[in-house]
């Protein structure tokens, strides 16, 4: 089975965020993530990890202004000075509270630039996050999210990825594999993650469509889960869903493969 972690993003959004962590503690949750913790001070989250004894495990880097259209900005040729700024804040969230992982939106291609420069920013802003991630040990992932969602975002497949990883050359840098967003682009997961298991660090899912919890959709999680342990994977399984129901409504399939 899988080592689970909890999205407190999109799961018990019920109540506030510094709230979600016993919710999630009471389910059985020991392992968490948040997509942009910075609305909390990190000693506030902190204490709230410790209290109720779970571990973080991943966070995403400051991704522009959300509400007003970024999905993150790392491929953003006039914003890298900003980009990186966000990349420090994340590492002193990742060290204070001993998160082994960050990850980084590519965000959407900028329409006023050329491809080429686009994709050169992202791979420059990537080298650079891989170095001073790995100066103070934390893994730098990369996630690709599907141009249904997020119309023009820039980095949506796997193949795309690994051949960015090619040109960054650097060993600290992994995609973080979201079997939602890869399904829609792309199918073909069990083979993908077999494939490429080396190169990824980090799992997260739901069913499509609607990116509600397994079983929702079309996606056979048991068979994914017997498929990940056979092939030896050993990071986090991450639930990143919008319960179909309530959160705790939505936990009824973890209940029966367990
Ligand atoms: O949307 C996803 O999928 C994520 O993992 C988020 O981190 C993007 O904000
Ligand atoms: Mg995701």
């Amino acid at each position: 089975m899988p080592d689970f972690a909890v999205n407190l993003s999109m799961l018990f959004t019920e109540v506030p965020l510094a709230e979600r962590f016993s919710a999630a503690a009471e389910q059985g949750f020991s392992k968490v993530e948040i997509q942009f913790p910075y609305e909390l001070p990190a000693a506030q989250i902190l204490d709230l990890l410790q209290h109720n004894k779970q571990q973080l495990v991943l966070l995403n880097a400051p991704a522009g202004d959300w509400f007003s259209g970024d999905r993150g900005i790392a491929c953003h040729p006039d914003r890298v000075a900003e980009f990186r700024q966000g990349v420090s804040l994340a590492i002193d969230y990742a060290k204070k509270l001993n998160c082994p992982n960050i990850n980084i939106l590519s965000g959407i291609s900028p329409a006023n630039y050329n491809s080429k420069l686009v994709r050169e920013t992202f791979i420059d802003n990537l080298k650079f996050c891989a170095e001073v991630c790995a100066n103070e040990n934390i893994q730098l992932l990369v996630e690709a999210i599907n141009t249904q969602d997020i119309p023009g975002f820039f980095l949506n497949n796997s193949r795309q990825a690994f051949e960015l990883f090619q040109a960054i050359d650097h060993t600290n840098i992994k995609l973080q594999y979201d079997i939602y967003h890869m399904q829609i682009m792309e199918g073909n997961v069990i083979q993908t993650l077999r494939d490429n298991l080396d190169k990824i660090g980090h799992i997260q899912f739901a069913d499509v469509p609607g990116r509600h919890e397994p079983q929702t959709g079309e996606l056979n999680f048991s068979n994914i889960f017997k498929a990940l342990d056979d092939m030896g994977y050993s990071g986090i399984t991450s639930l990143e869903y919008n319960p179909s129901a309530s959160t705790a409504e939505s936990l009824g399939w973890l209940k029966q493969i367990a």
